[in-house]
């Protein structure tokens, strides 16, 4: 059997943004206009397609990003008429799901950023668009929002120019704002889309309105120069002044290779809510975002070895595709999220996982629509699909063709900077909570779980309150468990002290062989972020160098493991200066061992400075209620790094530690009657001023 769409008509892409400027009800219009569903949700009453979980619906905020499928056929553009598969993957934008955000950009083609045009760029926008940034995915933007107060499309477009340095160009002209948002101007095609009606009617192909021209000309203008520096023929034609002959298809075409190289983002306009502009957003999603078969092969290694391989997006190439997400269901076990980079993949292949080095059978194939799921045969290269029957793939895990194996990119996992204690109300209650703990912990990776040292409890470590809070939830409605629940508390590190020279000798003789190893090591602290900096500086072969992997090996264990329990040791300079071996007793076991308890002794001897996790928080709150933000902020050991004006709203940059972020963002609503909002993301870790530790 075959594949129903052409890969080159695929299209895979994520809907990125800030919390609330609407990504889930853009998902939604998205999947109404193609046909999916029949009837729009709203979130505002909980009935939404792509928001499923109990959580999601009771908060209103998207906890997990589900994949979903829709066709669409252009109306317009060199594609028009012919249906295009769209996979989307929903992306939460809370920062505490930043997990959910990573792995979706790892496996997608292209994204649509959603704005709220009131507000322009907003700081966790711009996170997410960094993010995009390091992924390299080509995006186009959507101002929403339009029928909103304050909406203002100049200002919008103005902020990404400005906050996130790109490079927009408008493809359309909205035609009035707020209430008065009724059409928008084609700036490709100089025609005019008016809105008639509440359920997304238009009438296209009318003439741009006379007090418009100037400003839809000038946009053009834009549109063309930079069409123009991506495609020689339309160059020639801007330079002899020959606008006019400039063609739709060449447009579309500059602009698409532009979208691709990611030289410039495609600016479109229009109001989910209303459901203006969504079938317009449609087209440009075919006509700009790239098909799988545009991005160039990707390159994975070798299990084992430094060779790297490409592979190709072709169904006929060993299969290879990237388990991204798992999920587990009560009724079918686990369900593990595929990106197929390559080949075909069919119910009942071996595959190889190079991660565990076991082999795992694909049971059955499906492809998930939102709550729903398609069970079909074989999937193929380009598509995202789940499978069911394989138990020890882990998110991150490549599967690949045992014959040909690679490994592909994983994905970066955060680090935790809040813990909690959770506890078992009953000792029959014990196994659901660590079988409900085993499995969350399996959905996301982002999610610890460990034993605190001091009480004997089970440990969460996570990204922020609100993603352990959802944990808790979780555990509650998805596994009956009641748990207890501590306070929050703040992921500490430890570190060296001050630089030390240890040595250790590490003997022993009884009966058996013996073990000899004699190392000597120059600890120092290292700079913010540095890990384990190891450096062998032994001169004249005093530890062959095949032993030398195993002390490293032996030091970085020890600063997992840490001296106070449960905090690991990081941001340390290990150079090993000096040590001894014996002709007979000198195993690699040994020397990991001396390289171990070296660091252990050195570090208990000069003992640790504590790092605290200090976060980059971003603060927009109407300009009236700035003062009672600052000053909240330095009582909270904040240092404001930055304040900007942006439309209505101010904007404040500071470094807060973790420790005294607790409750902060109820405590803003409250403070700015519900209108400041706050993002963080881990910043640094910073040493704990002496009177704290
Ligand atoms: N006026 C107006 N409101 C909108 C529009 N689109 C969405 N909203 C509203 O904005 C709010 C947030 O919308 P969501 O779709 O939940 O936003 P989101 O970005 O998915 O939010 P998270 O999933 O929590 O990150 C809801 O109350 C929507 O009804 C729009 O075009 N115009």
């Amino acid at each position: 059997m075959s594949r129903n769409t052409r890969i080159e008509r695929y299209r895979n892409i994520g809907i990125m943004a800030h919390i609330d400027a609407g990504k889930t009800t853009l998902t939604e219009r998205v999947l109404f206009f193609t046909g999916r569903i029949h009837a729009t949700g709203e979130v505002h009453n909980g009935s939404t397609e792509m928001d499923w979980l109990p959580q999601e619906k009771q908060r209103g905020i998207t906890i997990t990003s589900a994949a979903t499928t829709a066709f669409w056929s252009p109306r317009q553009g060199p594609s028009a008429g012919t249906a295009h598969r769209i996979n989307i993957l929903d992306t939460p934008g809370h920062v505490d799901f930043t997990i959910e955000v990573e792995r979706s950009l790892r496996v997608l083609d292209g994204a649509v950023a959603v704005f709220d045009s009131s507000q322009g760029v907003e700081p966790q926008s711009e996170a997410v668009w960094r993010q995009a940034d390091r992924y390299g995915v080509p995006r186009i933007a959507f101002l929403n929002k339009m029928d909103k107060v304050g909406a203002d499309f100049a200002m919008s477009l103005a902020s990404i120019r400005e906050r996130l340095g790109a490079r927009p160009v408008a493809v359309q002209l909205p035609l009035g704002a707020d209430s008065e948002f009724r059409g928008l101007v084609d700036l490709v095609r100089m025609k005019t889309v008016l809105f008639d009606g509440d359920g997304g009617e238009y009438r296209d192909d009318l003439p741009v309105p006379e007090d418009l021209r100037a400003q839809a000309e000038t946009l053009r203008l834009r549109l063309i120069e930079a069409a123009a520096d991506m495609d020689d023929g339309v160059m020639e034609k801007f330079v002899n002044g020959r606008l006019d002959d400039v063609t739709e298809a060449e447009l579309v075409r500059a602009l698409r290779a532009g979208t691709l190289s990611r030289s410039l983002v495609p600016v479109l306009a229009g109001s989910a809510f209303k459901k203006k502009g969504v079938q317009m957003l449609l087209d440009a999603i075919v006509n700009y975002l790239p098909a799988p078969s545009d991005l160039p092969a990707v390159e994975g290694f070798v299990p084992g070895t430094e060779k790297t391989v490409m592979r190709e997006p072709s169904d006929d190439g060993p299969p290879a595709a990237l388990a991204f997400k798992l999920m587990s269901d009560k009724n079918v076990g686990n369900i593990v999220f595929l990106r197929v980079y390559s080949g075909t993949l069919r119910a009942g292949t071996v595959l190889l996982n190079p991660a565990t080095g076991k082999r795992e059978r694909v049971g059955r194939l499906m492809f998930m629509h939102a709550n729903r799921r398609e069970e079909v045969e074989e999937v193929h290269a380009g598509d995202i699909a789940a499978a069911l029957g394989m138990k020890g793939v882990r998110t991150g895990d490549t599967l690949s063709d045992p014959d040909a194996p690679v490994v592909l990119e994983s994905l970066s996992f955060p680090e935790p900077v809040v813990h909690l204690t959770v506890e078992a109300r009953s000792p029959a209650e014990l196994p659901k909570l660590e079988d409900g703990l085993l499995r969350l912990a399996a959905e996301d990776p982002s999610l610890r779980v460990g034993v605190d040292p001091e009480s004997g409890q089970v440990l969460l470590s996570g990204m922020g309150e609100l993603h352990l809070e959802v944990v808790v939830d979780r555990l509650r409605t998805e596994y009956g468990v009641e748990a207890r629940v501590g306070q929050p508390k703040v992921a500490y590190r430890d570190t060296v002290k001050q630089a030390v020279r240890q040595e250790y000798r590490h003997v022993r003789q009884t009966g058996g062989p013996g073990q000899y190893a004699r190392v000597v090591l120059d600890i120092a602290p290292a700079a913010r972020g540095a890990g384990l900096v190891f450096v062998d500086d032994t001169r004249g072969g005093s530890i062959p160098k095949e032993l030398v992997p195993a002390i490293q090996k032996g030091v970085a264990g020890a600063m997992e493991r840490g001296v106070r329990d449960g905090v690991a040791l990081v941001d340390m300079e290990v150079r090993l200066v000096d040590g001894d071996t014996h002709v007979r007793d000198s195993t690699p076991q040994a020397f990991s061992l001396a390289g171990s308890l070296a660091v252990q002794e050195a570090v208990r001897r000069v003992g640790v400075q504590v790092l605290e996790p200090v976060m980059d928080v971003e603060v927009t709150t109407p300009e009236e209620y700035v003062g009672e933000v600052l000053g909240d902020l330095a009582a909270r050991r904040g240092r404001v790094q930055g304040m900007e004006t942006q439309g209505p709203a101010r904007r404040v940059l500071a470094r807060v530690p973790m420790a005294s972020l607790f409750g902060y963002v109820t405590s803003l609503r409250g403070r700015t009657q519900g209108r400041g909002q706050a993002s963080m993301r881990l910043g640094s870790y910073e040493p704990l001023p002496d009177a704290r530790a």
